[in-house]
């Protein structure tokens, strides 16, 4: 089976070069990019073939297109109508719906969307996978196949994958952001920079494997962490009263709406799935 990473700009980079870790052949791999420089930039780190979008669709099976939202309806126009209805796309752009691409395709061509995060880079990725218009289980199944040596995969009604890139998609940068407040805090305590840095890595580190390990719910594991009459509840209190939970709910629901605003911009063939 041959993939063709349509626009692999740094999310398509993290699928080709997590394929090549799982053992996928650079023969089995086909790059594209607007820019000829970016094409032979990846060729020299990764020695796959860069072509331009018309023969990745003519020598690959399945095309993952990983351009910007904002960018797919300019590639459909050049490639949508020249697309077999054999080949398989598996679209991992933010926003759009499957009805997007199957506007934009010839009858019967399978879509498949899935919503990856950057964590791939170290096989840690949290992917979602959707079927889309002719897409059987075969097709799911091949998503799969791609997925699963990334990191965990699960499978969801479309429906649900502006909320899947809201919490999975985007997560990742509201933890970052979280660990980048925290070490700052470490600074105003009079830590030097290294040692806040290295005990907030660490400590997000042993968390999440816990999180992950014990099976245990977050409320459990964090009153474990606090004692009465403790640091840890003078800190909760300070959290609560800053409405940090109120901002995540209102921040996640921001990044959802944000998503559908995506699919409303890109044109026909966006109407949402589901609720
Ligand atoms: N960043 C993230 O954490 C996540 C991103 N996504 C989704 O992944 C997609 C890509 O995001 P990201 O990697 O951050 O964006 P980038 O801008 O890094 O990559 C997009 C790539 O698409 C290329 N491109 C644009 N138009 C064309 C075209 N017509 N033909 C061929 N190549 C083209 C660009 O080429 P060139 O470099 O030459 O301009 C670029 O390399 C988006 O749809 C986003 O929603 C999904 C999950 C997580
Ligand atoms: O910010 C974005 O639009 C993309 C989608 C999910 C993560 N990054």
């Amino acid at each position: 089976m041959t993939v063709a990473v349509i626009g692999a700009g740094k999310i398509g980079e993290l699928v080709l070069s997590g394929l090549l870790r799982a053992g996928w052949s650079a023969s089995e791999l086909l790059v594209t990019a607007r820019r000829a420089e970016r094409g032979r930039e990846l060729t020299e780190r990764y020695g796959v073939r860069a072509v331009d979008n018309l023969t990745a669709v003519t020598e690959a099976d399945v095309l993952a297109v990983a351009v910007k939202p904002q960018d797919a309806t300019a590639l459909l126009d050049e490639i949508g109508a020249k697309v077999p209805a054999t080949k398989l796309i598996v679209s991992l752009c933010a926003g759009l719906p499957t009805s997007f691409f199957a506007a934009r395709l010839p009858e019967g061509a399978p879509v498949i969307r899935v919503m990856t995060n950057t964590p791939a880079l170290v096989d840690q990725a949290m992917t979602a996978i959707s079927a889309g218009p002719h897409a059987t289980g075969e097709h799911l199944a091949v998503a799969e196949e791609m997925f699963k040596p990334l990191g965990a995969t699960v499978r969801v009604p479309e429906s649900q994958q502006d909320a899947v890139t809201a919490l999975s998609g985007s997560g990742p940068a509201y933890f970052y952001l979280l660990v980048e407040a925290m070490i700052d805090a470490g600074i105003l305590l009079g830590l030097p920079r290294q040692v806040a840095h290295q005990l907030i890595v660490q400590t997000a580190i042993g968390s999440a494997v816990m999180l992950r390990d014990s099976g245990e719910h977050p409320v459990k594991l964090r009153e474990a962490v606090t004692s009465p009459a403790g640091t840890t509840i003078s800190a909760v209190r300070e959290l609560e009263n800053h409405g940090v939970r109120a901002a995540l709910l209102s921040a996640l629901e921001a990044a959802r709406d944000r998503a559908r605003e995506i699919a409303e911009q890109a044109g026909p063939g966006t109407a949402r799935q589901g609720t």
